[in-house]
């Protein structure tokens, strides 16, 4: 499903390049959740955004559906995203213009992938039927957070990205959240990489990674 081989990536800041990780492996296969630990700076939430096809990798090959990404240009990793990809990032992005109902189809239909009945699902399992006309920022943290959910599994993309998905409730939130999040993930036979600090969450996962010193153990 998701194949990274000899992965590097260094970040150029003005004290010089800083080497995260030079020599990267790990596969998620069809339906396996992984949770992707490690210090903080340790280079998490870098590695979610190279397999997006948000950042570019110095060497090495990142294959989603067999096709490597790190020899895409913009418009292919684009491309890719929205076919493949379900993405919920710390900043959940939604757009501020537009209703709830209107945010949760809003990759479905670049995808053309809107299925009204599992729209519907969503809604219904995740608790948003009164919130539909409202707009994001008339709604809390947990609610928002929801909806980038809805989202990120509207289009039914087969690889589910999560930094942090629930980093910014409070712990029932969070773990109601989190419940909500991983019954969708198995329902529907999604892939899971998600980025996470608490080991309580990574347990709910099928396994961790460890991300420390540019290696994944
Ligand atoms: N665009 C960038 N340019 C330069 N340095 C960056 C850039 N993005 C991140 N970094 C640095 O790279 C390192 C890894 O950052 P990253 O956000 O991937 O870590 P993380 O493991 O996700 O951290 P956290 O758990 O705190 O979110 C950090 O030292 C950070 O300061």
């Amino acid at each position: 499903m998701l194949q990274v081989t000899h992965l590097a990536k260094s970040h150029q800041t003005p004290q010089g390049p800083l080497p995260l990780f030079s020599d990267l492996h790990f596969n998620l296969h069809a339906g396996e959740s992984i949770a992707l630990m490690g210090e903080s700076g340790c280079g998490k939430s870098t590695l979610l955004h190279m397999v997006a096809g948000l950042e570019q990798a110095d060497k090495g090959r990142i294959l989603i559906a067999d096709q490597d990404l790190c020899q895409m240009n913009d418009r292919q990793r684009s491309q890719l995203r929205r076919y493949q990809l379900g993405i919920i990032f710390q900043q959940l992005n939604l757009i501020p213009s537009l209703t709830i109902y209107d945010n949760l189809v809003f990759q479905a239909r670049l995808a053309n992938r809107v299925d009204d009945r599992w729209l519907m699902h969503l809604v219904a399992t995740l608790g948003l039927e009164a919130l539909l006309k409202r707009y994001p920022a008339q709604l809390s943290g947990g609610q928002q957070q929801r909806v980038a959910i809805g989202r990120a599994l509207a289009a039914r993309a087969p690889i589910l990205l999560a930094d942090e998905p629930t980093g910014s409730l409070d712990e029932t939130n969070a773990e109601q959240v989190m419940t909500l999040m991983l019954a969708l993930v198995k329902e529907t036979g999604t892939s899971l990489l998600m980025v996470t600090h608490s080991a309580l969450l990574a347990a709910r996962l099928d396994r961790s990674l460890t991300l420390s010193q540019g290696q994944l153990k």
